[in-house]
């Protein structure tokens, strides 16, 4: 999807229903999705990251517009052939409840279907959330052995999670390990 296949909503005759825009992630939305994440940064609901991360991942960006204005985003991060992670989904405070987390985490999830994978990950205390959205909890790995094997040679932070490896504990602390069949 590039800026000119964004899905949009019909602006709806009632002034009360925001115009709703699904879109790729533009390098000049780094600042407000930054902004958008710090209260749940501050909170430890989200991993802190520099924001070179957020450029060199901005391609795995999806954002919700409401009028213009960032209500969400959410990544979508591939880490073997059957597998991949949902990163980084957040809905502002005052966007929240209305639809904007499940529309991403649909966009999301449509997105690793198109591609080819079968399985989605993801590390959250959003547990009731997910669940809603047919993640389940998983105990211990995700992957078998050699595929384990071959992830431990990627620098990426998040894999690091995924793997559970003891030096980012720190970071998942509390966090619930979930898993989606699509
Ligand atoms: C893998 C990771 O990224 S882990 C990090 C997850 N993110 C965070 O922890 C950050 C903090 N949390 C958030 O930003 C948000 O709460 C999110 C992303 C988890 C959910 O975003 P929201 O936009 O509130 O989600 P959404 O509105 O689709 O669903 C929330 C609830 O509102 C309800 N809801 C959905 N649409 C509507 C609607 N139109 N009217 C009323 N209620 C609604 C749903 O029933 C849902 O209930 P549930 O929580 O029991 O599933």
């Amino acid at each position: 999807m590039d800026d000119t296949q964004a899905t949009t909503r019909p602006t709806p005759a009632s002034p009360e229903q925001p115009h709703i825009v699904v879109r790729r992630a533009r390098a000049a939305d780094v600042r407000r999705i930054r902004e958008l994440l710090q209260p749940y940064v501050d909170r430890r609901a989200i991993v802190p990251k520099p924001a070179v991360a957020y450029y060199e991942s901005l391609q795995e960006f999806r954002l919700v517009e409401l009028d213009g204005r960032l209500a969400g985003c959410g990544a979508l991060h591939v880490m073997w052939d059957d597998v991949a992670e949902v990163r980084t989904l957040a809905v502002a405070e005052e966007a929240k409840g209305h639809g904007v987390g499940g529309l991403l985490l649909q966009t999301l999830l449509d997105e690793a279907r198109e591609i080819g994978v079968r399985r989605v990950f993801c590390l959250t205390f959003e547990v009731r959330f997910f669940g809603r959205h047919g993640f389940h909890e998983i105990e211990g790995q995700a992957v078998e052995p050699t595929v384990y094997a071959e992830l431990l040679q990627s620098y990426d932070e998040g894999v690091a999670e995924f793997l559970d490896l003891d030096r980012v504990k720190p970071n998942t602390l509390g966090n619930t390990r979930m898993l989606i069949d699509l």
